[in-house]
């Protein structure tokens, strides 16, 4: 493979090394030029200056001086999109790294292995699309690099630097390299995690997302496939693309299209722009529950069941809560007859210890989950059998979301070998599990409810018979925010088919074994195809559960965007 930048220039780590002055250290970042420690192309620059630069002794007039020449390393379109999350940073040159392997692609990024050829280490690099440098990406891609600069933990994933080239229009974000990903480990035939394992992952997730939050960081999609995993078990939250600050003391509207579906708290479900800690600790909650059942626990395929779901697990929400939070879609989604809370019974096989860390992460309302700090003092952590080291987990082969794709494809072309029946059903089969194991991510989910409707929209416009199907004209869905008549006013009915739970595949006599079948976290966000829409025949069943015009309503409002300043990622 070849260099970050095949056009240009590739020499030897030594000659690379000698002519930019540099040592074997990677590009240090830093959130003022007066610690600014080693940077690519101060060939010029003497021993002596940079340790001045380091110790910061410069009058203003020079750091203005050095803060000027450091940004001319940044091409000038990429200055005026996103100074600010790369003040102070010098880039890298792209032909200090190596191409080695595409390993992930991301709604608005491509991932390669590489080799930083300065130092031999092998790294990720998150080449960011830059779609005709449309603000919009441009945007999160600088929201991303902020936050990851004020984060600094051993369980979230560090940002080396920033590789760019006068050359091209794109921009790669330089990470640590981790062999695994939670949510292919889960996935990987073979892999079962016992009770200290899973207390391990636990653990070190819910010690990043203290971090992350006493920062001040919401990070907004939490899935398996975002806690990414070393070959020394250490678990890092990685993927801040849709994360944010978030100030509890002084709250903003966010959006609520965040996180992946099947890890999305309710109160996001039902269109909350005031919220917190507890978006993070909801996914955290699925997580957990998912790794200790072996596969995800309300694998919804739209808002609508997603919703159904979560109010039959964990019952649907109390009065006081409809009435406290105020939340915009709540009287259209509110059951009419209300679920009783079944965690305990749910997961009456799942360790006893366990239990009271799922009801709490998994309450329903927000307020009552705690914070990661109290999770991580709770019983769970503080009784036998206690989390493993991350060094003592079994090292496993690499179990990327690409690794198993690769793997399944090997598979079938194996098949494809034996025989064309084979062929066919191993095709089908790969197919069907894929689909199985795909969490529909946060901006997808809304555009696939949107088709939907449209779709059914269309159909029930053409073959309008009863009323109670035609859905109002758009111009008046949900244009004054409320049904249009009395027989609009009944809430929401949940018309969809039983939603499926897992019954426990723990088993606490095996040192608390879990028979891993699922995958945690689903695949990252992915362009849909296809092939992984849901069948319409489905939709168009949930959508004759619910009132017509409060459909249009409710969809209308959550589709639009909210208030926040970024907006939600396309
Ligand atoms: N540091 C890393 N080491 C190894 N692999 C990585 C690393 N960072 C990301 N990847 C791989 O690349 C994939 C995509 O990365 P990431 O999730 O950061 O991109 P994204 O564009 O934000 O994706 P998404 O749309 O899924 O949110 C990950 O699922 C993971 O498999």
């Amino acid at each position: 493979m070849g260099c970050v930048l095949g056009k240009e220039d590739r020499r030897s780590t030594r000659d690379l090394r000698r002519s930019s002055g540099q040592s074997a250290a990677a590009v240090t970042v830093a959130g003022d030029v007066s610690s600014v420690v080693k940077v690519e192309g101060e060939a010029a620059t003497g021993e002596r200056e940079r340790s001045r630069r380091h110790t910061g002794d410069f009058p203003e007039p020079e750091r203005r001086r050095f803060r000027t020449e450091i940004q001319q390393g940044w091409p000038s379109w990429l200055m005026a999109v996103a100074g600010d999350a790369i003040r102070d940073w010098t880039p890298r040159r792209a032909n200090t790294f190596e191409k080695l392997d595409k390993i992930g692609q991301g709604t608005y990024s491509n991932v390669y292995k590489a080799r930083d050829l300065l130092t031999g280490k092998i790294v990720a690099l998150k080449k960011v699309r830059f779609d005709n440098l449309e603000p919009e990406s441009v945007k999160f891609m600088a929201r991303e690099i902020l936050v990851l600069r004020k984060l600094d933990h051993p369980n979230v994933i560090k940002l080396e630097g920033l590789v760019t080239s006068r050359m091209s229009c794109s921009l790669y974000l330089v990470f640590e390299y981790m062999e695994h990903d939670l949510a292919g480990l889960a996935a990987c035939q073979g892999v079962k995690f016992t009770e200290p394992q899973i207390k391990c992952f636990m653990q070190q997730l819910l010690s990043g997302l203290e971090h992350c939050h006493n920062r001040g960081v919401l990070h907004r999609d939490i899935k398996g496939s975002n806690l990414l995993i070393d070959n020394e078990g250490i678990l890092k939250i990685a993927d801040f693309g849709l994360a944010t600050f978030y100030n509890p003391c002084h709250k903003q509207p966010m959006t609520s299209r965040v996180v992946t579906l099947w890890y999305r708290p309710p109160e996001l479900l039902l269109g909350a722009t005031y919220y917190g800690v507890g978006v993070d600790l909801w996914s955290a909650g699925c997580i957990l529950a998912e790794l200790l059942a072996g596969k995800p626990i309300m694998p919804g395929r739209t808002e609508v069941e997603q919703l159904h779901k979560i109010f039959k697990l964990c019952g649907s929400p109390s009065e006081e809560y409809w009435k406290k939070s105020k939340l915009p879609n709540a009287t259209l989604f509110k059951p009419q007859h209300p679920y009783k809370r079944c965690i305990a019974e749910t997961f009456k096989d799942f360790p006893s210890s366990s239990l009271p860390l799922i009801e709490t992460l998994l309450s329903i309302d927000p307020d009552e989950r705690g914070t990661a700090t109290a999770a991580l003092n709770g019983e769970f952590f503080t009784t036998e059998p206690y989390a493993c080291e991350a060094s003592s987990l079994p090292k496993y082969p690499p179990s990327k979301e690409l690794d198993v794709k690769l793997r399944d494809e090997e598979a079938r072309r194996q098949r494809g070998l034996s025989g064309k029946t084979n062929a066919v059903d191993g095709a089908k089969r790969v197919r069907v599990r894929d689909r199985a194991g795909r969490a529909i991510p946060a901006p997808e989910a809304n555009a696939e409810i949107q088709a939907n409707l449209d779709r059914w929209r269309v159909v029930n416009q053409a073959n309008a018979k009863s009323k109670s199907e035609k859905f109002p004209p758009p111009h008046q869905d949900g244009a004054v925010g409320h049904p249009h008549d009395a027989s609009h006013k009944a809430p929401v009915s949940f018309g969809a088919p039983d939603i499926f739970i897992s019954s426990s595949t723990f088993n606490t006599k095996s040192s608390g074994s879990a028979k891993s079948t699922g995958a945690v976290g689903g695949p990252s966000r992915r362009r849909r195809t296809n092939k992984d829409e849901p069948q319409m025949a489905h939709s168009r069943n949930f959508v004759r559960g619910l009132k017509p015009s409060s459909i249009g309503l409710s969809m209308n409002l959550l589709f639009k965007g909210k208030s926040e300043v970024l907006g939600s990622r396309k």
